[in-house]
């Protein structure tokens, strides 16, 4: 910490130890003076040895004056005796509470409680942080929160209540509170009543499907205010200003994951609060020329489009019906014959395959234009014209297709730690478009196990994945065919078949059907674009370790090049 930049520096107490305590406009440092020195030089020189702290200034989440008998003080807690001594000695106190790092990506909110004689002392430093951090503009003041009571295990009201409201409530952010009454209340709320030029921020309390009804509203909100048209596939959607905010509390919280690491309440608020952005794709798909929906994560066709369709008739199970249906689709072993026709991102540099994952500050994301007048995009644009014109730009894939899978995240979840396309960014405009097509059951099976290993999922014959701005899937009707009913000799694959084409218990359609983000589509023939950076999240993606120390010390060294101190 340069001494030209350092606001106020002093010596206060910490319980029974004296710290020197410094303030620049990055961080708050505090550091243990040596008590043998203290004595011996008197001249306020701190020991090299003796442990320092240091927060970000951007991670403090709010500082006050103690109360003299403050319950909620640790210190007091700790040893009410130590307190009252050093209430006596040391009369006036402020707590900084701040963001600390556990494992796992989790966060929690620490206290630290400086004592000092001073009355005037003690006012300066609770004004001046609090003057830095009114500078921090990215803070939200005024949340609008809808909150699912019957996500999850239907604790979404609770969670609130205990884990989220109280941080708030320190960090001085004014919340208005929805408890959703019926399914897409949020939505509508959003799409239509909502005085949205009150609030800085919408938090969803609840799962993903509770986060796609506040993505749905305040996407369609935005574009309603600027006049752009939903159903013209090609339009450029208007990004939204306000950020969502996810207080993980459904079944799944695949999008929490994926932003913050990690699924857990007190984390995804200390990132509200801290005022994180984190920019975020999203696919509009439609179906000629009519929106459907959007989706933020897996739009899967074939094997995902069943698993769901499948779970949906089983509700009654709760969470372990996905695990059934998976088997149960796993054995039936469907394909599904269609034509799938994509733009790839030819400029962009990474690829599916680079094993470059999507981190806190992705430099891939940073490069891409949030807006489509980037040079990029326009390049893609007129790949596009010229393909229309038949003269290139688009490809297309007619064939037979165990699974079609378009992720725009790697959608990696506690179960599947690497996710369905690991590489997968969150902010490059594009989604990347995987194709199973016909295999062995074996093969299949060797294919989803590689979601759990560390082997390469795409490295498989029947297996090839692009990275795509847009695509369209047109279904090839006819009557579907289990695998043990092709003309052509199934390969040998140690399982025996289940049902077969002979048997009565095949399929009535030729198609399967589209889970966008968990919901089923009613359109199989459907077009998709991606929007490249259309929203932005209170979180910054997910913390590599080495970022993550980076973020507890800056540099200990430079932040105690101390002078004596002022007072
Ligand atoms: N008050 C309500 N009554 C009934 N359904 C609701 C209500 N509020 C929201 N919903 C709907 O409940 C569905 C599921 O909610 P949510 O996503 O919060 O939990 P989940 O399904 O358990 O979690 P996940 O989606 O992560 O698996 C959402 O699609 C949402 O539209």
């Amino acid at each position: 910490m340069e001494k030209q930049g350092r606001l106020l520096s002093s010596k206060l107490h910490q319980g029974r130890r004296q710290v020197e305590v410094v303030l620049n406009r990055c961080a708050l440092a505090w550091k243990e003076i040596e008590k043998s020195k203290r004595r011996s030089s008197g001249t306020g020189s701190v020991s090299e040895t003796a442990l320092s702290h240091a927060v970000q200034v951007g991670e403090i989440v709010a500082v006050c004056k103690t109360k003299d008998d403050d319950p909620d003080s640790t210190e007091t807690r700790r040893s009410r005796k130590t307190a009252k001594q050093l209430s006596k000695l040391y009369p006036h106190s402020f707590t900084v509470s701040y963001v600390r790092r556990t494992s796992q990506h989790q966060w929690r909110c620490s206290d630290v409680t400086f004592h000092c004689a001073n009355q005037g002392l003690c006012e300066q430093w609770v004004q001046l942080i609090n003057e830095q951090l009114s500078l921090l503009s990215n803070r939200p003041k005024s949340l609008l929160v809808y909150i699912n009571p019957y996500g999850g295990t239907q604790s979404g009201k609770r969670i609130y209540e205990q884990k989220v409201a109280p941080l708030f409530r320190r960090a001085c952010i004014s919340t208005d509170v929805i408890v959703t009454e019926r399914a897409n209340h949020a939505r509508d709320h959003l799409k239509t009543e909502a005085n949205l030029d009150k609030y800085d921020g919408v938090v969803c309390v609840g799962g993903d499907g509770m986060f796609s009804e506040v993505l749905h509203g305040l996407v369609t909100r935005t574009q309603t205010n600027n006049g752009v048209d939903l159903n013209q596939p090609d339009t450029e959607l208007v990004p939204c200003s306000l950020r969502i905010g996810i207080i993980p509390a459904g079944s799944t919280d695949c999008i929490c994951f994926a932003t913050v690491g990690t699924n857990d309440p007190v984390t995804s608020a200390l990132h509200i609060i801290v005022g994180d952005s984190q920019p975020m794709d999203v696919c509009s798909v439609h179906h000629n020329d009519v929106f459907l929906r959007f989706s933020v994560s897996l739009l899967g066709y074939g094997f995902y489009g069943d698993v769901l369709t499948d779970s949906e008739r089983k509700r009654w199970l709760g969470p372990a019906r996905y695990d059934l249906s998976g088997v149960k689709t796993f054995l039936s072993h469907n394909y599904y014959e269609g034509t799938i026709s994509f733009l790839p991102a030819e400029n962009n540099t990474a690829t599916p395959r680079d094993k470059l994952q999507c981190r806190s500050g992705c430099c891939v994301c940073l490069h891409q234009p949030s807006s489509k007048d980037g040079e990029q995009w326009e390049m893609s644009e007129e790949k596009e014209k010229s393909d229309k014109d038949g003269s290139g730009g688009w490809s297309a894939i007619r064939g037979k297709f165990i699974a079609i899978n378009a992720a725009s995240m790697s959608c990696a979840c506690p179960r599947s730690p690497k996710g369905l396309s690991p590489s997968a960014h969150l902010a490059d405009g594009t989604t990347d478009l995987i194709l199973v097509r016909k295999c062995s059951r074996l093969d299949f099976f060797r294919h989803l196990l590689r979601h759990t290993n560390k082997d390469d999922q795409f490295d498989h014959s029947f297996v090839e994945v692009h990275r795509v701005r847009k695509f369209r899937f047109q279904p090839r009707h006819r009557e579907l065919l289990s695998l043990e009913d092709l003309s052509e000799s199934p390969k040998k694959t140690g399982f025996s078949p289940i049902c077969s084409a002979r048997t009565t218990c095949n399929y009535s359609t030729a198609h399967s059907s589209w889970t966008c983000d968990g919901e089923l589509l009613p359109h199989t023939a459907i077009q998709v674009s991606v929007q490249c950076q259309l929203i932005r999240l209170f979180a910054r993606g997910i913390e590599e370790q080495q970022q993550q120390e980076q973020c507890v010390f800056e540099d200990p060294c430079t932040l105690w090049a101390l002078e004596p101190s002022t007072h």
